[in-house]
Formats: structure tokens, sequence, C-alpha cells
């Protein structure tokens, strides 16, 4: 059980680098669960296959049947990625998102109260606090949630049952809130990933709205360093905040990806803006910096270009 590690959405984007990260740093053993919807990277599970000390099953943890299969083994963590996570696809059809975000995440609480697994991270989002005005100071732990579409209300829901659970039940349970991810394996739906691979063909780039909402961006493998050192050195019951303090307007993200790839604005598209689109987010991270030591390494720059080279890298 000790060094026996549940990843849930491991096929996914920070699922599948945090496999990665851990892979290469520690010695855990792994079993990813993962329901491969739309979102996942088969491909990516042929790279982890040969690893001796990695196993994959194809379930839904919405799924009592999938989570009791699982749950054969016991483990010492479960690191909960697994959820539908696009905005946009929420506005069309919330009902996948309750199912596998909330559900998904009750059934693994279930197995944490039961025994099966001994502590949890349950992996949130920024935009379960709401939006940002401009003036507004960055969102901090004790930022009163208001999630405002329905994927974050998915999310918050979650975080709500999370927080039931430590004080009803004192489950080991730990939630981390990150800011926008971006990185290698991103599915093509979310906007940097849509930025390359549209600009790389020379096709139009959709900017919703004047493209002046504002995200606060981190690298991907900076995400997967912090929740190990949320494993190592979190305290059961806590939120953490994680964020890259690399706050950038849309339009400016997109202008600076054109510009690395030697492309000019006559892609850019302005379109009709997203129904009820926050405006900013911004993460207020001095908890993890002066409890945990974890401050992002990768600048939004160097990022982009790793992440550019490695969507190049894909097309070849
Ligand atoms: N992407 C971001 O910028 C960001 C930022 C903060 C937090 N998060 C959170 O991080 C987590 C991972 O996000 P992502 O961007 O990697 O998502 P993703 O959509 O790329 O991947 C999600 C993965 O979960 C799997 N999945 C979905 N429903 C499932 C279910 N019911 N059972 C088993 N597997 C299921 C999918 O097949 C997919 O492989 C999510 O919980 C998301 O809310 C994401
Ligand atoms: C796809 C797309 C998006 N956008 C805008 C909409 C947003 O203001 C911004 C980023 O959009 P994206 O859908 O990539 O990400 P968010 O809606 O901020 O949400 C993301 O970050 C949080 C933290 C999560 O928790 C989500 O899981 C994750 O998907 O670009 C465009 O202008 N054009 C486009 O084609």
């Amino acid at each position: 059980m000790k060094n026996r590690l549940l990843v849930t959405g491991g096929a996914g984007f920070i699922g599948s680098n945090f496999i990665s990260y851990m892979l290469e740093h520690t010695d855990y053993y792994i079993t990813n669960i993962d329901s491969l919807t739309y979102a996942s990277n088969r491909h990516i599970l042929d790279e982890f296959q040969p690893n001796p000390r990695y196993t994959f099953m194809k379930g839904d943890i919405s799924k009592p049947e999938d989570i009791a299969a699982v749950t054969k083994d016991s483990y010492e963590w479960v690191i909960n990625f697994a959820a539908e996570s696009h905005v946009d696809r929420s506005i069309e059809d919330a009902l996948p998102f309750l199912q596998s975000n909330i559900m998904g995440t009750y059934q693994l609480l279930e197995a944490v109260r039961k025994g099966a697994i001994s502590n949890m991270i349950q992996i949130s989002t920024d935009e379960v606090y709401g939006s940002l005005a401009w003036s507004d100071d960055a969102f901090t732990e004790q930022t009163p949630i208001a999630p405002n579409n329905p994927y974050s209300a998915s999310k918050a829901s979650a975080d709500l049952l999370v927080s039931s659970y430590v004080n009803t039940h004192q489950a080991p349970v730990i939630i981390s809130r990150c800011s926008n991810n971006f990185g290698p394996m991103q599915n093509k739906e979310k906007f940097i990933p849509t930025i390359i691979l549209n600009a790389m063909k020379d096709e139009r780039i959709p900017l919703y709205g004047a493209g002046t909402n504002m995200r606060d961006w981190l690298y991907v493998e900076d995400h997967c360093r912090a929740i190990f050192n949320i494993m190592k050195n979190g305290e059961m019951g806590e939120v953490y905040n994680i964020g890259g303090n690399e706050e950038l307007t849309n339009y400016d993200v997109l202008n600076l990806i054109l510009k690395k790839l030697g492309k000019d604005e006559s892609l850019i598209k302005y379109v009709d803006d997203r129904k009820g689109h926050d405006l900013r987010y911004a993460m207020n991270y001095s908890k993890v910096l002066h409890t945990l030591g974890w401050k992002p390494s990768v600048s939004f720059e160097e990022g982009i270009e790793k992440t550019i080279a490695w969507y190049t890298s894909q097309k070849r």
C-alpha cells in the first residue's frame, strides 16, 4: 500500500504530465484509471506501458463498480485529475460535468472513507473563486467560492463535498487549486494549443470578445512539482493555491505565440464572446511559497518555447 499511487485521469493533459514526472522523480508504483474520453492522449499510455511501475485500468471514477475494481489494491494516495475540463463544452451540455466532476469525486471520497485509500489530493481550479475585477487583489485560499459557469460550479461542488468529508469524517484530503496550465499534451480545444496548431497551418485563430480577458498561466511541469511538494509536506484538510505569476490578456498570449512562430496578426479572428466569460483570474500562492517552499520555475516565454517545440515535433 505504501508507495502505491492511484492517478485518476492520467491520460489527460495534466494527469499524463504528472505520471511522467512521478515515474522520473520518484519510485512510486502508479495505477492510472481513466475512462478515455475524447480528451485523453492514448499514445502516452503506450509510452508508459513498458514501465514495470505503471499499470493502466480503463474505468469511470463515477461508477462504483469501477472504483471497487481499482481499489482491490490499496493505495497510499489518490490524486484526482479525472474531470470534464473544458468551459465551452460545459456551456453546451453540463451533465457530463456533474457526473464526472461531482459524482466521481464522491466515489473517491467514499473509497477514502472506507480505508482503501489512505490520502487524497483533489485537483481543483482557480475558477471556483469566480472572476476578478481589474483592481481586485489575487485570489487567496480565503476568497469565497463563487463559480460562474457549469464547469467551475461542478468543480466548486466537488470542493465543498471534499470539505464536508474532511469536517464530518476527518477524511485525509487536501485540495489544490491551480491557475491555467499550458504545455505538452494539452487537448487542441484549449486556447494555447488552438493558437499553435492553427497558426502552424496558417488558419485563423478565434479570439473571444475583445481579447482583453486575463488568465494567470503556469507551465504544467511546475504544477506537477507543486502537487508532489503537497504530497510530501502538505497538511490534511488544507487548501493550497498554485499560480504562475504570469497574468496576461488573451490578446497578449496570442500575439506572443504568433511572433514566436513568425506569423502576423492577420491570423487573428475576433469572434463572439464566451457566454458568462470570466474577466480575470490571478492566484496568490504565498501559502505554498512560505509553507512548502514552492514557486514557479519556468517563465511564460520559456514555457511557450517548450510547448511550441513539442507541438511541432508531433506534426512531423
Ligand atoms: N487545464 C487547466 O488549465 C487546469 C487548471 C486547473 C485545474 N485543472 C483541473 O485539473 C484536472 C485535469 O485537467 P486537464 O486539463 O488535464 O483535463 P483533460 O480534459 O485534459 O483530461 C481529463 C482526463 O480525465 C479523464 N476523465 C474524464 N472523466 C472521467 C471519469 N469519469 N472517469 C475517469 N476518467 C475520466 C479523461 O478521459 C481525460 O483523460 C481537472 O480536474 C481540472 O479541473 C485544470
Ligand atoms: C478556446 C479559446 C479560448 N479563448 C479564451 C477564453 C479564455 O479567456 C482563455 C483561455 O481559454 P481556455 O478554454 O483555454 O481556458 P479557461 O476557460 O481559462 O479554463 C482553463 O483553465 C482553468 C483554470 C481550468 O480549470 C480549465 O480546466 C481550463 O480549461 O482564452 C479564446 O479567446 N479563443 C479560443 O479559441
